[in-house]
């Protein structure tokens, strides 16, 4: 059975006493339970003193983004050896603000993939459709494109350990959450994707997470579809208790 995977993204919030002080509050609070994996996604700058913190605890980190480059001139950036380093287990990659703002296209995440998994870090790959996109119908072929391409490459069994964040930009920090049956149908066909594209036992495997407006008042619904084994969740991830909420109902 796949474990639920509840992963808080900061983004970038939060000052570096106020990381460490939900980090002690939450990393001591988790659930008890084989069922759930509990991620925070932090910005660069705090990841080692948390990953520190959560020495001999449940909770693990994770950065927002890295370099697919080894190292060399890319000022600015981090690149995967250092988040390894640092002691993160796993990097979000392609998420939908990167892609905007960011320039981020479904080659660079390609890259990153691969990057990731030669430093055995967890990709938890973002993939996700605009309202213009789900109004024309296009859901389904757009998210396939960028999971095809996120994937390209691996092997069966790097597929398998990937992690996949379907979130519909229209649905992020808007509150206006996909409806359970909206977000797994899509769950549903990048399991599909998946089968088809690599193998049945890859996509049996693969954690897919819904994003999106996700909260303790719905998470429990989302969390009860067929296809979605997790979240990727922004704002309430903010605080401790919200947090913690969500990781609560991964335990079911
Ligand atoms: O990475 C998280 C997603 O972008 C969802 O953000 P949100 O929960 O604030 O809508």
């Amino acid at each position: 059975m796949r474990k639920k995977v509840i992963a808080g993204n900061w983004k970038m919030n939060k000052l570096a006493a106020d990381a460490k002080q939900f980090v002690a509050d939450a990393a001591g609070k988790l659930p008890k339970s084989e069922n759930v994996e509990a991620i925070v996604c932090a910005p660069f700058l705090y990841l080692p003193e948390l990953v520190k913190q959560t020495e001999g605890t449940d909770l693990k980190i994770a950065a927002q983004n890295m370099h697919y480059e080894e190292n060399g001139a890319f000022t600015g950036e981090i690149s995967p050896s250092m988040l390894k380093d640092s002691g993160v287990t796993h990097v979000v990659i392609g998420h939908s603000e990167r892609r905007q703002y960011f320039a981020e296209t479904d080659e660079t995440v390609n890259k990153k993939v691969h990057a990731a998994f030669a430093h055995e870090l967890t990709p938890i790959v973002c993939v996700g459709e605009t309202l213009e996109q789900r109004e024309a119908n296009e859901t389904n072929s757009h998210v396939e494109k960028q999971v095809r391409a996120a994937i390209a490459g691996l092997a069966e069994d790097q597929v398998a350990e990937t992690i996949i964040a379907y979130e519909p930009i229209w649905a992020i920090g808007t509150g206006k959450t996909a409806t359970s049956e909206q977000a797994n149908e899509v769950c549903t066909h990048i399991r599909q994707v998946v089968a088809k594209n690599v193998s049945e036992k890859a996509a049996e495997q693969l954690v897919i997470q819904y994003g999106g407006s996700v909260k303790p008042a719905n998470v429990d619904e989302l969390l009860a579809q067929s296809d979605i084994d997790g979240a990727l969740v922004g704002g309430a991830s903010l605080e401790v208790d919200s947090f913690l909420q969500l990781v609560e109902a991964g335990t079911k």
